[in-house]
């Protein structure tokens, strides 16, 4: 599989996350325009993923209006305000666009370093979450629950929730993954179980709702996701529907682990209360692959994320810290080899 976002030389090149699993196909990103359509409509999704094409649409405005920074600063702003939830994308934006007075190959040097870095502090952050998993559940094949999609295809590449999950496959510590489909847009029924099939993974799919009752059923041993943004208190912003999965988990004594990269972890926002939740377009709800489900006009709640509070995690894991117990703690530095 190519880097879910790539540089082509000249414009950016993405998997249409929308085509899948249906369709394999890259879409090729030439404007600002362009790459806020795709992130509007999300052909790009996840937030790492959202990070690297906040910063190559930053280059492209840059390569756009070489002696005109007020409107590069100006496109770069159409771009972070797509999505507010997911705090990668305005970071990534922010990053690329710091270089600017450099100029426009500078910017497009620092996006480019956005996505180089993801994959290393994916599989770090991903070996960090397997070891604490180990230590939480046992050092045996696991059942893991997932929601929405957290691997390769929300990053640049490898994954961070999944990509744990991957990890653990790789040791011989999965024994099956439940994937909730991730009603509306179905994150999980299209991306997830399309990557676990690719990494050769037991999984089963599951509605939303049969997430709470295979805990309860003692079907899960552990739930491991991803996050759009992670608050100073640990706090984690994540798809509609992990709170539900968080408040069964505790109620039976179910580990629940949030993983993310350093750059999703938002120390300026003190709570969870404090993130804004992204609500999207009623259609989204009120239809199922363009079919209508509900009358025209339903009136519709459609929030894409929720806030699962800190003392429902057993911990939040990136390439470098821990929040545990409610505090952070940072990892030692890997031993010299
Ligand atoms: C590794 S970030 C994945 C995160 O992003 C997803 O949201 P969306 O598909 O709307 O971009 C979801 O919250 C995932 O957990």
């Amino acid at each position: 599989m190519a880097r879910t976002v790539d540089w082509d030389g000249d414009a950016i090149a993405a998997i249409d996350q929308r085509a899948l699993p249906a369709e394999y196909r890259i879409r090729r990103l030439a404007t600002v325009d362009a790459v806020v359509a795709a992130i509007g409509d999300l052909t790009i999704r996840g937030a790492p993923a959202l990070g690297a094409a906040g910063a190559l649409g930053v280059a492209l405005a840059a390569r756009r209006h070489p002696r005109d920074p007020g409107r590069v600063r100006a496109e770069a702003e159409r771009v972070a305000a797509v999505r507010p939830t997911a705090v990668n994308l305005r970071r990534g934006v922010e990053r690329a666009l710091a270089r600017l007075d450099d100029g426009a190959d500078a910017v497009l040097a620092e996006a480019c370093a956005v996505l180089d870095e993801d994959e290393a502090t994916n599989r770090r952050l991903s070996a960090r979450t397997a070891d604490l998993l180990t230590e939480l559940c046992g050092d045996r094949p696991l059942r893991l629950l997932t929601h929405c999609n957290s691997g390769a295809l929300a990053t640049v590449a490898w994954g961070t929730g999944l990509g744990a999950v991957r990890e653990l496959a790789e040791r011989g510590r999965v024994a099956e993954v439940l994937a909730c489909e991730t009603r509306p847009l179905l994150q999980g029924a299209r991306l997830t179980v399309w990557e676990l099939r690719e990494m050769g993974v037991a999984h089963r799919l599951c509605v939303d709702a049969a997430g709470p009752s295979a805990i309860a059923r003692g079907l899960v041993d552990a739930v491991v996701v991803g996050a759009d943004r992670i608050a100073a208190n640990g706090d984690a912003a994540n798809k509609i529907g992990t709170y539900a999965h968080a408040c069964a988990a505790i109620r039976h004594g179910v580990p629940v682990v949030v993983v993310a990269p350093e750059s999703t972890v938002d120390h300026a926002t003190p709570t969870g209360a404090d993130i804004t939740i992204e609500e999207r377009a009623a259609d989204e709800v009120r239809t199922i692959a363009g079919t209508p489900t509900a009358p025209a006009g339903t009136p519709v709640y459609n929030p894409a994320f929720d806030v699962t509070p800190a003392e429902l995690l057993s911990a939040v894991v990136t390439e470098r810290s821990t929040f545990r117990d409610g505090a952070w703690t940072v990892a030692a530095a890997p031993a010299l080899r």
